[in-house]
């Protein structure tokens, strides 16, 4: 691609958490979408604004060591231009734009591949515009660990979704302050970072939270984050599995539930808002 030319985006979000997604099918339009270019198309004044980027890339056009099983691979990376293992809101975002431009049939389970691994999404009443759930895996629920903001320090579940969490209880989601920067956690625990979650009550099988995403900064909603708060607070109130938790964000509402077979089910919206040509 030459610095003139121009390739074609869209925009969508997931309960708020916001993407540019790359359409780029053979993997001839991006060469490796370096970081430089991630962060200027999710730049919020010079660019589109997002708190990631989704490059639609057949896996045969990527070398990852991610299954073929799946013909679409999720090329994620956080805005900061750093790549993540997985990204749940992400990956609904990116099955509703595969199943509007008829790339896959919705009508029955949809497989994409992510650095994760491939997910099966499903979607309600098999409508390329219906509910999406996605099967996110198995959770590791790991040691306990700790983070901090300011004079604030918190014990933390350390949940691994595939990426890395901390899910901090706290008494009210206003001590964790703007979360400007990164809360401080142990850097052992988590060599390449983490992302944090804030969580309070609100009731049987609800909660609500904040995060603060690793490479993303403080974003309106986190799917895997929401995985792992829905864990760590099941693991907590001793509920049955199959049970289906909500977890509030600032952007919105995911419906979780925990499987009796160990799957973490991730139900909400998925959203396409604009789409045109870029040269950024
Ligand atoms: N917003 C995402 C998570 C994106 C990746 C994360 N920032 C990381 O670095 O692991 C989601 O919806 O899961």
């Amino acid at each position: 691609m030459t610095a003139s030319s121009s390739y074609p985006f869209l925009k969508g979000h997931g309960t708020e958490n916001d993407f540019v997604l790359l359409p780029d099918h053979d993997g001839t339009v991006h060469g490796d979408l370096g970081a430089e270019r991630v962060r200027a198309l999710c730049d919020r004044r010079a660019g589109i604004g997002g708190d990631g980027v989704l490059r639609v890339i057949r896996t045969a056009a990527i070398e990852t060591g991610a299954g073929q099983d799946a013909e679409w691979f999720m090329d994620y990376r956080n805005a900061d231009g750093s790549f993540s293992e997985m990204c749940g809101n992400g990956i609904r975002v990116f099955g509703r734009h595969l199943a509007l431009e008829g790339l896959v049939d919705a009508s029955g389970p949809v497989l994409i591949a992510t650095r994760d691994g491939v997910k099966t999404l499903t979607f309600a009443d098999g409508a390329a515009d219906g509910e999406i759930t996605v099967d996110m895996g198995t959770p590791r629920v790991l040691e306990e660990t700790k983070v901090s903001v300011g004079d604030h320090t918190w014990p933390a579940v350390n949940v691994d979704m595939g990426n890395p969490h901390a899910v901090a209880f706290v008494d009210d989601l206003a001590d964790a302050g703007r979360l400007l920067d990164p809360p401080l956690h142990d850097e052992a625990t988590y060599p390449d970072g983490v992302n944090v979650e804030f969580v309070v009550r609100r009731g049987p099988g609800h909660v609500a939270m904040r995060v603060h995403e690793r490479g993303s900064g403080e974003t309106r909603s986190c799917g895997t984050g929401a995985c792992a708060v829905m864990v760590a607070a099941a693991l907590a109130d001793d509920a049955a599995r199959d049970t289906d938790y909500l977890v509030d964000l600032p952007g919105g509402t995911l419906r979780i539930r925990w499987t009796d077979d160990d799957r973490v089910l991730m139900s909400g919206p998925a959203v396409l808002v604009a789409s045109g040509s870029t040269s950024l």
